[in-house]
């Protein structure tokens, strides 16, 4: 039972010592959950939790523990000095219109008929409060506590929107309802609280349960009040007295309306009445699905037997009345962990944290992302890398995180790292407002795929780097990768800081870049799953850009490794592309590369002859690598020694073979410089053949300088 703790773990107790450690975890829980604390439980594995302790105690009555939470008020966690008058109770549940209507049948078997008049409410999810008028004058205030007495809150009187501190005549009742935050109220305490250096509430609900029992604080947040219950003091008049004992449930909610009292009536999900089961369940499917839009929490729709002899004859038991039950919606929120954070740039340049979650099911789908809102909030609510953390998620609302849950730390828990740099385009980040930006603003994704295709490995734009390319895009003379190809020497003389040198050097470059092979073009165009060694795949077999663009999806599946995925994929991409790819051309960029022939008319997919199972062709069938796998690991010296990874990869795919990252069984050669480690080791364990740079230099020779 070690796990007890662990949010979602299944509880199946086992022997008597088990049942003792979760009677004591909840109790624990509930506490925590009724005192506005954070419990280290959500929802669904505290009912789980209390579930398993039921199932434990039916089958060995004798054992059962006083302070088991089955069968009490608050599973016996709260308690208070204050008696009520009418014991405050808690609901029993339903979760299906199936479960709802094997109830509403042995209601009609208590009462003695169909009931014919239910009340359909919203379940808010706040606390439960008893608000004691004298004379129209609020008096008292007193939570549920055990049901039979409760704890004094009074001193939140006049912290309530939608108690007054007077009604509008001079009667002395008992309001019942709920108290609660609505979500900007949530919100706004949240902040007030971290303000004041303390520890953001998980939720509303816990929020509205903290604030309400917090005496003497420095500062007040509001909350607000939904009646549901209208009944006689001692003290009441004995007229009045007598009409609210018989009054039927909706009248009485539109009499406390009458008096000033927010009731559920002025909610947007108002409650209502219904004729019969069926009735009833439109309108719970009326109600859910207006739960995400809601101001406020629910928890699941409250259904009462309206009149009041219906009730009296139903009865009540020792923690839930038998007239009333509350239909439960799933939970919106469950406790998983935070394993990473990762930042995104929008389309304005907004970076935005995002949480990346162990994956949890909440109301029936997977989360494994949610959203941060912006560093501020991570840094005030204090959330670190592994922490559990409370997630929240209704309807198609983006899931939130909204607390971590401290409790459960470990210490090995790590702080979460902000972004120096923009992470898209590399530029600095305004930390001005609460929502980060990259400098670029706009502008951000179009610096970024410049930036990119200008980088060594793509075009190899010398002169071009991050700030140059701001500087283009700034002064509105590029705005996509063909425009550099059009930039003229006056334009680039219009520039701040460009001498005659800096122009003259960069219009050389870019001539330079113009009669990269198409291989390098088409990593430049940044195209989704084709990164450099794809796009050199790609180019070799196809040879030209026109012959590339020719090819349906079939066809491209032909280059080796693109599957039945990627093809269709690339061909849309390439097709959104044409525009840019025909004013590159245009601009004099070439489409085509060297050493490659194109695929004839058979392996253009197009074509109805040939097999369709025969292997992808070889790459340049006649080099000295023709067919092999080829690694390269460890420096590389000697000729090769200024060779990046990649140029070493373009020479391997230039001599025929076919460069890879990882040695297997495939592997045909490992190419091993200095400092070659475990691939070098694996090589040797598999007996594939080891080449050291210079060897490998030498069977390349002739394919050396081809290059660039
Ligand atoms: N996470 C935890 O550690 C933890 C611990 C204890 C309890 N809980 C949760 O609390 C719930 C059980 O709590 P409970 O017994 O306090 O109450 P409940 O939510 O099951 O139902 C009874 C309460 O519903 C409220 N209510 C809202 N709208 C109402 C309406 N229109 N009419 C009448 N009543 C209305 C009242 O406050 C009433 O006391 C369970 O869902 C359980 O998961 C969680
Ligand atoms: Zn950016």
């Amino acid at each position: 039972m070690k796990d007890m703790t662990t949010p979602g773990a299944v509880a199946v107790i086992a022997d008597a010592e088990a049942y003792a450690r979760a009677v004591q975890d909840a109790v624990r829980a509930a506490a925590a959950y009724y005192a506005g604390g954070t419990s280290t439980l959500d929802d669904d594995a505290y009912d789980r939790l209390v579930r398993a302790i039921a199932e434990w105690e039916a089958g060995h009555p004798e054992d059962t523990l006083p302070d088991s939470p089955t069968g009490k008020v608050a599973g016996g966690a709260a308690e208070g000095d204050v008696p009520h008058t009418v014991a405050m109770l808690s609901l029993d549940n339903v979760f299906s219109p199936q479960e709802f209507t094997a109830w509403t049948a042995s209601l009609a078997r208590r009462v003695g008929h169909d009931v014919t008049r239910f009340s359909v409410e919203p379940k808010l999810d706040g606390l439960a409060i008893a608000a004691r008028y004298t004379e129209g004058r609020l008096t008292r205030l007193i939570t549920r506590g055990d049901g039979t007495a409760g704890e004094d809150v009074s001193h939140a009187i006049g912290t309530i929107e939608g108690l007054p501190d007077r009604l509008t005549a001079p009667v002395t009742v008992e309001v019942r309802g709920e108290v609660l935050m609505t979500t900007a109220q949530f919100e706004h305490a949240n902040e007030v609280r971290t303000a004041h250096g303390g520890q953001p509430f998980a939720n509303p609900r816990n929020a509205a349960a903290g604030t309400l029992r917090a005496k003497d604080r420095a500062y007040t947040v509001p909350m607000t009040f939904f009646g549901y219950g209208l009944l006689p003091l001692p003290a009441t008049e004995p007229a009045l007295a007598a009409s609210l004992a018989d009054g039927a449930h909706s009248d009485l909610m539109t009499l406390t309306g009458s008096y000033g009292v927010n009731t559920t009536a002025t909610t947007a999900v108002p409650g209502t009445t219904a004729a019969d089961a069926d009735a009833v369940l439109a309108r719970v499917q009326e109600i859910a699905a207006l739960r995400a839009e809601l101001p406020f929490g629910i928890d699941g729709i409250v259904i009462k037997a309206d009149l009041a002899a219906d009730q009296r004859t139903a009865g009540s038991g020792s923690r839930a009345p038998r007239w009333a039950i509350a239909y439960k919606l799933p939970a919106v929120e469950k406790i998983t962990r935070l394993l990473a954070v990762e930042w995104n740039v929008g389309r304005t340049g907004i970076i935005a944290p995002r949480g990346v979650l162990e994956p949890v099911a909440i109301d029936g789908s997977t989360i494994t992302y949610a959203t941060l809102h912006n560093p501020a909030d991570i840094t005030r609510r204090d959330l670190r890398l592994g922490d559990h953390v409370m997630v929240h998620r209704a309807g198609d609302v983006i899931p939130r995180i909204e607390a971590p849950v401290a409790h459960l730390r470990t210490g090995d828990e790590q702080p979460i790292a902000f972004p120096e740099s923009c992470p898209r385009c590399g530029a600095g980040i305004d930390t001005g407002e609460q929502r980060w930006r990259c400098e670029n603003g706009r502008n951000c994704h179009l610096v970024a795929s410049l930036s990119y295709a200008a980088g060594r490995d793509q075009l190899d734009i010398e002169g071009l780097g991050h700030t140059r390319v701001v500087q283009l895009v700034e002064a509105g003379l590029v705005a996509d990768l063909a425009d550099l190809f059009t930039l003229t020497r006056d334009q680039l003389l219009g520039l701040e800081r460009m001498g005659e040198t800096s122009t003259d050097n960069l219009l050389t470059a870019l001539g330079r870049a113009k009669e990269r092979p198409l291989s390098r073009v088409l990593c430049a165009l940044g195209v989704r799953g084709t990164g450099r060694s794809m796009s050199r795949r790609i180019a070799r077999h196809f040879a030209t850009m026109d012959a590339l663009r020719a090819a349906d999806a079939e066809a491209i599946q032909r280059v080796e490794g693109i599957g039945t995925e990627k093809a269709p994929s690339i061909v849309a991409e390439l097709a959104e592309l044409a525009p840019l790819i025909d004013k590159l051309a245009a601009a004099g960029v070439n489409m085509t590369e060297p050493g490659a022939t194109p695929p004839s008319a058979q392996d253009t997919g197009t074509a109805t002859e040939g097999d369709p199972d025969a292997p992808a062709p070889q790459p340049s069938a006649a080099g000295p690598l023709a067919g092999m796998a080829v690694v390269v690991t460890g420096a590389m010296t000697g000729p090769l020694e200024k060779l990046s990874r990649n140029e070493m990869n373009e020479l391997v795919e230039r001599a025929g073979g076919r460069a890879s990252s990882s040695v297997s069984g495939k592997t045909s050669l490992v190419v091993a410089g200095e400092g070659a480690g475990s691939k070098r080791t694996k090589a040797e364990t598999l007996g594939i053949r080891l080449a050291t740079p210079d060897e490998f230099a030498l069977l390349v020779a002739d394919f050396l300088d081809l290059g660039e």
